[in-house]
């Protein structure tokens, strides 16, 4: 083949590639605005419903469904997600957080529609969000919220995504693991900010992450902590400090009953 011809092929590739892309999103922008006018998919507010339990004297904690993570392997052989999100409503859950990434959790985009459609609670959905065709398609899947890890952003990709997002109606945690990560995360609008106790480079969990982050977290912010959250005694420590909302996967995942494992985390 001569030069030319090779180059003209290379570049019609990513014309093709380009074009593609465009087409989905257009297609996954509908299927968002198509959501927002259903009210069984209406976004259901997530931070709100956080804040509501805290208003009220309780922990608002976001209960995971996560089937396997690449720290701990397989969490839970007998995984189906629409029990477990009736099971975690039930028992008080603020908010659901369901993993959709597959190759590394072995989650689905399945699994959020399922735990949606069988539980009046928000959910988040929990990903590696990089780019606005993912904010379309949490909300067309039927999102309530994006997660937006700091440590795997720019800023200014961060504050298009979170734009993106509350432009569709869906609200935003914002995820750090470091103090100049949090100053990041306060550049961005939303409120809710969530402090990682797992270094996602090395997978080593201490909730001294979130106790040493936490005076640089200003009034008005509602703080998160995740991972790592196993007994009672943790739940005690991080309440003693005044932070009352908690994301908690594998120590719920690993229980028989979820939502009994959460009623003995935090009644
Ligand atoms: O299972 P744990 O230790 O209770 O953690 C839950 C949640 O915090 C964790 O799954 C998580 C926090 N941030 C993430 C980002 C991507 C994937 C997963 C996560």
């Amino acid at each position: 083949m001569s030069d030319i011809l090779d180059k003209i092929v290379a570049t019609k590739k990513i014309e093709i590639a380009a074009d593609l892309k465009k087409i989905s999103l257009a297609n996954q922008r509908d299927q968002a605005e198509e959501n927002n006018r259903n009210a069984l998919l209406k976004p259901r507010g997530f931070i709100q419903s956080i804040e509501r339990k805290i208003a009220a004297g309780k922990a608002g904690v976001i209960t995971e469904i996560k089937k396997a993570s690449p720290s701990k392997g397989i969490l839970r052989e007998n995984f189906q997600p629409a029990e477990i999100a009736q099971s975690y409503e039930k028992n008080g859950a603020a908010c659901l957080s369901v993993l959709t990434d597959k190759d590394y959790f072995q989650g689905a985009n399945a699994y959020l529609q399922a735990a949606r459609a069988a539980c009046n609670i928000p959910v988040l959905r929990k990903d590696f969000t990089i780019d606005p065709y993912q904010v379309y398609e949490a909300r067309a899947i039927g999102a309530d919220a994006v997660l937006l890890i700091v440590a795997c952003l720019e800023l200014n990709q961060m504050k298009e995504l979170e734009a993106c997002a509350h432009e569709l109606g869906l609200d935003v945690l914002v995820e750090v693991h470091s103090a100049p990560e949090l100053e990041q995360a306060l550049e961005l609008k939303t409120s809710l900010l969530g402090i990682n106790n797992r270094n996602l480079k090395t997978f080593e969990v201490t909730l001294q992450t979130t106790l040493s982050l936490l005076s640089m977290v200003p009034t008005g912010i509602t703080l998160v902590t995740e991972s790592g959250i196993m007994n009672r005694a943790d739940v005690q420590l991080m309440r003693d400090h005044q932070i009352n909302a908690f994301l908690v996967g594998e120590a719920f995942m690993r229980a028989n009953d979820p939502g009994a494992a959460l009623s003995e985390l935090f009644n």
